[in-house]
């Protein structure tokens, strides 16, 4: 299940990004802080309902043109951590996406039982990941809490590999 938003830099360049995320993990909620107007992105496209693999060939016709992938995970559901793993390590797995850099936000960091950025990083087995960049970040979508942040190093990322705009 994934979302694609255009985020736009300072000097409009606009890049491309896949968010993905298990079933309410926080997608919704963070794309609506952003059309409140904290983080400077636009919803263009929304794909819904699955990452089967019937509908693999829509996903690549989104993956083609993607700058960057921000996965979500819900950080008080430890029962489904095992699907956010594989969920993650797939969309890794992509050919289209394999040098894209990775954004993880460690979702919902209000709730008393959430696991720490340090325990979810072990649980999704980050430490997999070979020479791509990537960064974790704790969220709290619901107040719009550390989106910026991860944006802005996503963001930065970008401009590393030398878009022109
Ligand atoms: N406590 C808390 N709840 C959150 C946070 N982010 C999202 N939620 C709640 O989690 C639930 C699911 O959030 P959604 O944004 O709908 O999740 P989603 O990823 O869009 O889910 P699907 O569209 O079903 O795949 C909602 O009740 C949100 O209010 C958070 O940071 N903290
Ligand atoms: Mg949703």
């Amino acid at each position: 299940m994934g979302v694609i938003a255009s985020q736009f830099g300072p000097k409009g360049q606009e890049h491309k990004i896949l968010l993905v995320g298990l079933v309410g993990s926080g997608k919704t909620t963070l794309l609506h802080s952003l059309k409140a107007g904290e983080v400077r992105c636009l919803v263009t496209h929304v794909i819904v309902n699955s990452g089967h693999h019937r509908i693999r060939g829509l996903w690549r016709h989104y993956y083609t043109d993607v700058d960057g992938l921000v996965f979500i995970a819900d950080c008080n559901d430890r029962d489904r951590v095992d699907d956010a793993r594989e969920q993650i390590h797939y969309i890794l797995r992509e050919e289209e996406l394999l040098d894209k850099p990775l954004l993880v936000l460690a979702n919902k960091q209000d709730l008393p039982n959430a696991m720490s950025v340090a325990e979810l990083e072990d649980k999704l087995s980050l430490n997999q990941i070979g020479d791509r960049p990537w960064f974790i970040q704790e969220s709290v979508a619901i107040e719009g809490k550390g989106i910026n942040d991860g944006l802005e190093w996503l963001s930065r990322q970008f401009d590393c590999h030398g878009s022109s705009g």
